[in-house]
């Protein structure tokens, strides 16, 4: 039988936010770019409630602007997919399936509006559904 959806709700958004950072944490990969500008780890696990509060819910907690924040990270396409590939398995193990298509749906939008943000201010103009790759053509 299909699945019935769940309204997300505030205590689901604490739950994916923290399994997830949990996860992020003890990434190879993403783990050590988070430890070196993340010393307390509460405001910004609470920040990121009231981040996706206000993209799920539309509840306006969250007043912050993330791009500045990750257009001088050490990042590139590579960062993104994965950053997606550890919230994808974090939502469909913690949410109901329509509820996690709409947390990926919406941190695929961002991702990707972080990194064509974060490809402009290293002065790449990305074209539409071009990724942005440091060390390939583009400069560090
Ligand atoms: C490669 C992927 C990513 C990395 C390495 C990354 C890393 C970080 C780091 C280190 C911070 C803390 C910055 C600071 O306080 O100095 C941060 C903040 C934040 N990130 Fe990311 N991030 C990534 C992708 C994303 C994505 C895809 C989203 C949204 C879907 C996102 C949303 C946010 C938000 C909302 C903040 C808080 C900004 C603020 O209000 O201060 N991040 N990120």
């Amino acid at each position: 039988m299909a699945q019935e959806p769940i309204a997300v709700d505030e205590t689901l958004i604490e739950a994916v936010v923290r399994t997830f950072y949990a996860r992020i944490r003890k990434d190879y990969m993403l783990g050590p770019i988070f430890e070196e500008h993340i010393h307390d780890w509460e405001p910004h696990l609470q920040n990121m409630f009231a981040f996706w509060s206000s993209v799920m819910l539309h509840t306006n907690r969250y007043n912050g602007r993330p791009m500045p924040k990750h257009v001088v990270l050490p990042i590139d396409a590579a960062h993104f997919d994965h950053w997606l590939e550890i919230f994808k398995n974090t939502v469909e193990e913690l949410c109901v399936r329509v509820d996690a298509e709409l947390f990926m749906k919406k941190a695929t939008q961002i991702a990707h509006s972080l990194e064509l943000g974060l490809a402009f201010n290293n002065k790449v103009l990305l074209q539409p559904g071009e990724r942005y790759i440091r060390n390939k053509d583009h400069a560090l």
